[in-house]
């Protein structure tokens, strides 16, 4: 109960409705009410460029197979969380205004004394009016009733679609259902023995821990809920209980198939960038320490695959032996241990598997091609047989080589998709279809592979429904996102039909425990006023410091994470805060540290399972780094430490799912967030300002 007030003191008037138990139900009952009202003319306009899915359900002919859940609405975290609100200073009188230019003008400079005193008695009746106007103004907007916020995402993604869920049959502890005593041990070092699972957990375990269903031979579900709500346990937990029990029905098709490959997992999990896939291995280490199974991390550096930087797969090979257990979740295979133990989960980006599973340089060549034609070299095969006839300086073909494979797939039983809207958008989803496709190959039974141009096409007419072929892989499926657009979920239902959708109530919203803050630019120097905000932010700390310290010791500062659009503007305000005494990290995705092969680069600002660093210039912003400059790169996935207590939106979101990720970086697991959103809130670009404003308070409702 304690938590609930405390929510709805954070989130002001109708928080009742998402944190009460009755939240399912009243959104219904709103949902269906604005629905009913609204008339053509009162649509939103849709969001820029991505679009949310309306519906998890499915559509076309998947209608009657797939099933969505949505968990009912609960306290999503068991501790409480602790307000940041209330606590900044109050904000100065604004000081007294000056003439404008135009009045200035408007009193004419050599009169007479007695016209100069009239002139100066009418700019304050002027001015007096125009106070006492904007006051009764203001004054007629509080008596209005409150407008009800329309929400763009509720027109977007409907909840209130008919769902079978049952609060009765969700487990409300992670002993409830039989989570081995080891797993549970390990759970409960990693969060606290108090822990509760969070609704798409309680999900999760639920459906994904059953036995399986006769004639349905793999698991197929999405998991949808907010950012920060656990979804990483909502499917390790499930993957890493079922890897510990088949351990040793697994070991006799191993010995089968191990071929020469010394890697052989039983599971995979994709994530977009290789930060994550450390973050994501470190993780699941954590959690399978007591059930000894083996984790490893494909992304043990980043570099690009080049020929020029390749290694032979020997060579490779050698490295992952030569290293030793790395520092952040790069586990590697002895030699001792090779083909007689393999290992158990492994993650990586879809590329790099693909590179591990067919060899160093692969695609090599159709890489090369694709560059020669971009910079306009590919000449016709008719223009080289001429000039080679003429005895042109024709050049020698350029060689290519692969290298051997080091990784097998014939043992994969699991496979997740961690972001899987990113993973299925036009940049990544080729190489996440062909690494699922290869899998599937390499288990016997291929599967078709579908041109990317039909993948998301909506099934209009009934011949065109019957003309696609759903994919039925033979591993676990298991799709992840706290945003998931209409191509993924049309992709979904049309290839998919059998998949079960798992949702919690708050999909596609801010976290509870996060609060928005609009903020406008004052017209002059923008970095300088990012620099006054962090400042703000380090008062407000002072200022709780001094209210709740019980001894001398330094005032411990939150850290910020600013996100920008661009490259340029993340090197430019990086450089601006360094030269005015704040350190900063800033990274983009060519820089130079993240070839290291770890997450050593976001040190501070990633949340570690280690201690918390301590020493002399620990807490001083001119001595270590309390400001973290990114771009949306850093945006996915990646849990921050609860030291990051502020996201700072710089330019303008390029849509809603991009701020929910960007702001979801903050305000994570229950803890108190706030993310500042800078904007125009006069002149031009203010109208965009404004309809960010909406859309941001449409998403935190
Ligand atoms: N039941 C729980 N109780 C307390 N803390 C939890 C619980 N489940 C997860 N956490 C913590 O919440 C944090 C966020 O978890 P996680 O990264 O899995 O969220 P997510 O839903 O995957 O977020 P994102 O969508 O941003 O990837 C982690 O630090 C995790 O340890």
């Amino acid at each position: 109960m304690a938590s609930l007030l405390a929510l709805r003191q954070l989130l002001g008037p109708g928080s009742s409705e998402i944190t009460s138990s009755q939240f399912h139900t009243s959104s219904i009952v709103l949902a269906q009410l604005r629905r009913k009202s609204k008339k053509p003319s009162d649509k939103p306009s849709s969001p820029p460029r991505t679009r949310l899915a309306k519906s998890l359900q499915p559509t076309g002919k998947a209608k009657r197979l797939g099933k969505l859940e949505i968990a009912p609405s609960r306290p999503e975290f068991k501790r409480d969380a602790v307000p940041h609100e209330g606590l900044a200073p109050q904000q100065r009188q604004s000081p007294p205004r000056r003439r404008t230019t135009s009045e200035s003008r408007s009193v004419p400079k050599h009169r007479a004394p007695t016209d100069d005193a009239d002139a100066e008695a009418q700019v304050k009746n002027w001015a007096i009016k125009a106070h006492s106007e904007r006051v009764d103004r203001r004054k007629a907007v509080a008596r209005q009733p409150p407008v009800a916020q329309s929400n763009p995402l509720e027109e977007e993604f409907d909840l209130s679609a008919p769902a079978a869920s049952s609060s009765k049959d969700l487990p409300i502890q992670f002993s409830s259902p039989p989570l081995m005593p080891g797993l549970l041990q390990s759970l409960q070092e990693t969060l606290g023995k108090e822990a509760r699972p969070t609704a798409i957990q309680a999900s999760s375990m639920k459906h994904l821990f059953n036995e399986r269903v006769e004639g349905e031979k793999y698991k197929e579900f999405l998991l949808a809920s907010e950012t920060g709500s656990g979804k990483s346990i909502a499917y390790l937990l499930p993957v890493l209980q079922d890897l510990k029990l088949t351990e040793h029905n697994q070991s006799s098709t191993v010995a089968h198939h191990s071929s020469r490959k010394p890697l052989n997992p039983r599971a995979l999990v994709l994530a977009p960038t290789h930060e994550l896939s450390r973050q994501l291995a470190s993780f699941a280490k954590s959690l399978s320490h007591v059930i000894k199974l083996r984790v490893m991390c494909a992304s043990k550096a980043n570099t690009p695959s080049t020929a020029k930087s390749s290694g032979t797969a020997s060579k490779m090979k050698g490295k992952f032996e030569g290293a030793g257990v790395a520092s952040d979740a790069e586990f590697v295979i002895s030699k001792s241990s090779r083909g007689s133990r393999p290992v158990d989960l492994l993650v990586g980006t879809p590329m790099k598997l693909l590179e591990m599973e067919r060899g160093r340089g692969w695609n090599w060549e159709e890489r090369a091609r694709e560059r020669a034609m971009r910079i306009g070299k590919v000449k016709s095969e008719e223009h080289e047989d001429i000039k080679g006839e003429d005895g042109g300086n024709k050049e020698p073909p350029r060689e290519f080589w692969v290298d051997e494979p080091e990784m097998g797939l014939e043992n994969v039983q699991w496979v997740v998709v961690d972001e899987a809207d990113v993973l299925f958008d036009p940049d990544f989803q080729e190489s996440t279809r062909m690494l699922l496709a290869d899998i599937a190959a390499a288990r016997g039974s291929p599967v078709p592979v579908i041109p990317s141009s039909a993948l998301s096409s909506t099934p209009d007419s009934e011949a065109t429904a019957t003309s696609i072929q759903s994919i039925s892989y033979p591993f676990n499926f298991l799709l992840t996102s706290a945003t998931i657009p209409t191509s993924l979920a049309t992709y979904l239902s049309n290839y998919h039909p059998s998949l079960t959708r798992l949702a919690s109530p708050r999909l596609h919203h801010l976290p509870p425990t996060l609060r928005t803050e609009h903020t406008s630019w004052t017209g002059g120097n923008k970095n300088a006023d990012i620099e006054r905000r962090i400042r703000r932010v380090w008062a407000e700390d002072a200022l709780v410091h001094s209210k709740t310290a019980t001894g001398p010791g330094p005032i411990k500062l939150s850290k910020l994470l600013v996100f920008c659009n661009k490259r340029s503007k993340v090197e430019q305000l990086a450089a601006f805060l360094d030269d005015r005494g704040i350190k900063c990290v800033a990274l983009t995705g060519g820089a130079e540290a993240r070839k290291r092969g770890s997450n050593h680069h976001l040190d501070g600002f990633l949340k570690t399972g280690g201690p918390v660093p301590m020493g002399p210039g620990v807490c001083d912003p001119a001595q270590t780094p309390h400001v973290l400059v990114t771009t949306s790169l850093l945006s996915r996935g990646l849990d921050f430490s609860p030291m990051i207590k502020h996201v700072f939106i710089v330019d303008e979101p390029r849509n809603m799912i991009d701020f929910l990720h960007r702001a979801g970086r903050a305000g994570r697991a229950g803890e108190a967030g706030k993310v500042v959103v800078f904007g125009r809130t006069k002149g031009r670009g203010s109208g965009r300002t404004d309809e960010v404003k909406q859309r941001v308070r449409a998403v935190a409702g």
